[in-house]
């Protein structure tokens, strides 16, 4: 089942290569890599800034902001939300067996 950030991904790929006077992610795609990267930067310390002052409203309204930037920056490498999908399900596989590991043997 797609969600939000599986639409939003799709529309950004949609929008990298539009008019950037009509579109802010070909503007900011139009400006390049280390332009998306720093707006990476920026969203994630608003939401650090939200966070320690325990604003909930902006923390989600920064960490929606980071989520669309991340994106946005996935696209220009010509990497995709499933890559970060997969790496987290390595994890869990891996975060498995070491639970595994650790526990005495009967
Ligand atoms: N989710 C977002 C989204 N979140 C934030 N922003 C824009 O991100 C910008 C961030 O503002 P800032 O002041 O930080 O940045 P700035 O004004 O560009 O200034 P600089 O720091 O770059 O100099 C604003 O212009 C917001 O409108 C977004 N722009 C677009 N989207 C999504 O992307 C889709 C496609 O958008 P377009 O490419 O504009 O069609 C939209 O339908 C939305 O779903």
């Amino acid at each position: 089942m797609r969600d939000s950030l599986d639409r939003l991904e799709q529309t950004i790929k949609d929008r990298r290569t539009a008019d950037p006077g009509s579109s802010y992610v070909a503007k900011l795609t139009a400006r390049g890599r280390a332009k998306i990267a720093q707006k990476v930067g920026e969203e994630a310390v608003e939401l650090v800034i939200a966070a320690i002052a325990d604003d909930k409203a902006e923390a989600v309204k920064e960490g929606a902001d980071l989520l669309f930037h991340l994106t946005v920056l996935l696209a220009d490498m010509g990497l995709s939300l499933d890559d970060i999908r997969a790496e987290l399900d390595r994890r869990e596989g891996v975060s498995g067996l070491a639970e595994k590991a650790s526990r005495p043997k009967e």
